[in-house]
């Protein structure tokens, strides 16, 4: 085991400032500024940012990575000695590149407008910022969700991995790491946490097996989240596999179903299960596990899929490969090879689980409240494709989106079915409140012990799921990135201004301006732009203006057809793709001719933007945890955040893993709201790594 002790990337306890002064970013909660309390709004938010990670339980751990020294994602860091040789290649370019300043320089110049929610809290903010003097020169607002998490209190750690190495990762995993990252790659912090108190060099023994643990995994956008569980999970189930460890499903007592995974990854979008799926697969390429994506059939209908066209998806689907059609091959594959990954959304398992239609009575009941005539309709509820018996290990990515009011009670309920299955039926209360602002009058529920390793990951802590870790999971282990709460460090910020006149014109020009600056310092490909709204009817209609000025995209909503395929090819050219010959097989017809053109060295007119599309305007459907290319350089977020969670979540599709890239926040900057928005831009400045 290579035992690398560079002070450079030593992963040890993090100092942060003591004093947090701070603005609460979410408008429901308290604005502070210099220790002084100046807006009203107590009432507790499930966007409230958690201050504290300090376990509660005698046993739990909090482990605070060390920043680098130099820090990774930096300039500095990769002009010295370099997070990856694909970084310092990217710096070059940009320092080449030296695009002008563009952010306003004057305090009138602040947007005015990134108008809040309607509601009393809104209206708190507004009246106290009236009151707060206007001379923002003695008012430093720091890094707004630190007064929620604070660091300071962590725990000593020093990391021995300081570089991806064979061992503790086996031979084949280091090999793809390699492939996919570059040969020069290093661990991010987060990622040395993860393979520090995760990663198992050797199979476990039997006793080990049997000592479940929990994780919580939390850092910054695009700071390597998915590879941190990734490759320690997929490393113990290879292990597992090879030592020959007994699964439960091995005892003949023990239900057997079509796909009796050993671990399951949950994520709150099906765009996000198919790109963690297809990063899993790349892992993969030397070290043969199968994984499987839930997401729906990537067929129109599954009528039309032929026995003949199931035994050729059979045929054709070597280990590791990754399965997006499972609905089809589900059952033919499980004879023949079991499914060690699987991926899904917490509905789409349970449906996996429990059998379609097994939630047909409280559809009914819900149908029927609200007078709809189809509730009488005949639903036969189908036998569950899914055993839960083999679970060892279960992944909760985006913990916070999961654990929130609309998820909650489908993630607990996997839980407590996985725990069913294994023999260790755990307590479930479909009801349960897991908003904080109670939780010191309640009686301290009885700690939760699942029955498989269990690993949180998100690049927010709101104080529900800190309460619900607090109380639940008391002994779990903390893993944290000392940018946590940050914007990433190579993202710059800029505020436009309306001009009063119409929006979308503004917009247009922006974008204009994006590809004018492009093509001025020569950058190819074409910069591309994700544009976040607020409401689908705002993003499809920017999307029908911007076409009307020849200004290709794709709007995409929750409801927007081409969602319903069942792929991510909605998503093709936007979304990283690493392999040239992957990017040809998913890209469809005008995504890999967008490419081609826009790499194409004669490739120099703004023609091509009127048939490539090179801006995506969404809602925040897309703005959790999918890896966009690194063309993805600009962000623009053109309706006020909902609240500074979603800003930094939005914010971060760019500037992802040390790529650079730029986040325009556009607001008025005369009349009403001006002063909300003064706010606004604070906020987000001091977001700023
Ligand atoms: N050690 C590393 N060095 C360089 N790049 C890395 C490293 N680890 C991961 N990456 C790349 O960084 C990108 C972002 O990774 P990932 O999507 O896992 O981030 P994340 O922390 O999960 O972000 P989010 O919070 O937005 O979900 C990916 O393209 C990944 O391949």
């Amino acid at each position: 085991m290579s035992l690398l002790s560079s002070s450079r990337c030593a992963v040890r306890s993090a100092t942060l400032p003591p004093e947090l002064l701070v603005a609460c970013l979410h408008t429901s909660t308290p604005v502070y500024v210099r220790g002084q309390r100046t807006a009203g709004g107590s009432a507790p938010s499930r966007t409230r940012l958690v201050k504290d990670l300090t376990p509660t339980g005698a046993s739990g751990k909090l482990k605070v990575a060390r920043q680098r020294d130099p820090p990774p994602h930096t300039e500095k860091d990769r002009r010295n000695d370099g997070y990856s040789s694909k970084m310092s290649q990217r710096l070059s370019r940009r320092e080449e590149a030296k695009l002008p300043v563009t952010a306003p320089t004057s305090s009138r110049d602040l947007p005015q407008a990134l108008r809040l929610s309607s509601g009393p809290h809104a209206r708190d903010v507004m009246r106290n910022s009236e009151v707060r003097p206007r001379d923002t020169s003695k008012t430093k607002v720091v890094n707004p969700l630190s007064e929620d998490f604070d660091l300071s209190k962590s725990a000593k750690s020093s990391s021995r991995y300081t570089e991806f190495t064979s061992p503790p990762l086996m031979d084949g995993l280091l090999k793809s790491v390699h492939d996919v990252l570059g040969p020069d790659a290093e661990p991010t912090p987060i990622q040395a946490l993860a393979l520090e108190h995760l990663l198992k060099a050797e199979p476990r023994t039997p006793e080990e097996r049997a000592r479940y643990q929990q994780w919580l995994l939390a850092s910054e956008t695009g700071s390597g989240k998915s590879m941190a569980y990734l490759l320690p999970v997929l490393q113990d189930l290879k292990l597992a596999e090879l030592s020959g460890a007994p699964r439960r499903t091995d005892d003949p007592s023990v239900p057997r179903r079509a796909m009796n995974p050993r671990a399951l990854v949950l994520a709150p979008t099906h765009e996000l299960t198919r790109q963690l799926a297809g990063f899993a697969k790349e892992l993969l390429h030397n070290v043969k596990l199968r994984v499987v994506c839930a997401s729906r059939a990537n067929t129109p209908s599954r009528k039309k899929v032929t026995a003949a066209k199931m035994a050729e998806a059979v045929m054709d689907t070597p280990d590791g490969d990754v399965d997006v059609s499972s609905e089809i091959i589900m059952r033919p594959v499980a004879q023949q090879r079991p499914v060690d990954l699987l991926v899904g959304t917490p509905s789409k398992i349970l449906e996996l689980a429990r059998g379609r239609g097994w939630d047909y009575e409280q559809r009914e009941a819900e149908d029927s409240q609200e007078g709809d005539r189809r509730s009488h309709r005949k639903i036969t509820v189908g036998e569950p494709e899914m055993g839960l018996a083999d679970v060892e290990w279960v992944i909760i990515d985006e913990a916070d989106v999961l654990f929130d009011p609309d998820f909650q009670e489908a993630t607990r309920m996997i839980l407590a079915d996985i725990s069913a299955a294994r023999g260790h039926p755990v307590p479930f209360e479909p009801e349960l409140n897991l908003a904080p602002a109670d939780a010191k009058s309640r009686p301290q529920p009885t700690p939760i012990e699942y029955p498989f390793n269990l690993v949180l990951t998100s690049a927010t802590i709101p104080s529900s799921l800190a309460a619900y870790i607090s109380q639940f999971h008391p002994s779990l282990t903390r893993l944290a990135s000392p940018h946590l709460h940050r914007l990433p460090s190579t993202l710059k910020t800029e505020h436009f201004n309306w001009t009063g006149g119409n929006r979308d014109a503004d917009i247009e020009h922006r974008l204009r301006r994006v590809w004018y600056e492009d093509l001025q310092r020569g950058q190819r490909p074409l910069s591309k732009v994700l544009v976040f709204c607020n409401k689908s009817a705002r993003a499809e209609n920017l999307g029908a203006y911007l076409r009307e000025k020849g200004i290709a995209n794709v709007a995409l909503t929750r409801s927007s057809d081409a969602r319903k395929r069942g792929s991510n090819h909605h998503l093709d050219g936007f979304l990283r793709v690493r392999h040239p010959e992957e990017k040809g097989e998913s890209a469809d017809a005008s995504a890999s001719t967008s490419a081609e053109a826009a790499a194409a060295p004669g490739a120099t007119s703004m023609e091509q933007l009127k048939d490539v599309p090179h801006v995506m305007i969404t809602t925040s459907l897309l703005s959790r945890g999918l890896d966009f290319a690194p063309d993805v350089k600009h962000v623009f977020i053109v309706d006020e955040p909902r609240n500074m969670v979603d800003f930094l979540h939005r914010a971060g599709r760019s500037g992802r893993a040390g790529e650079d890239g730029k986040v325009v926040v556009f607001g008025k900057s005369k009349g009403r709201g001006s002063e909300k928005a003064r706010v606004v831009r604070q906020k987000v400045g001091a977001l700023k790594a």
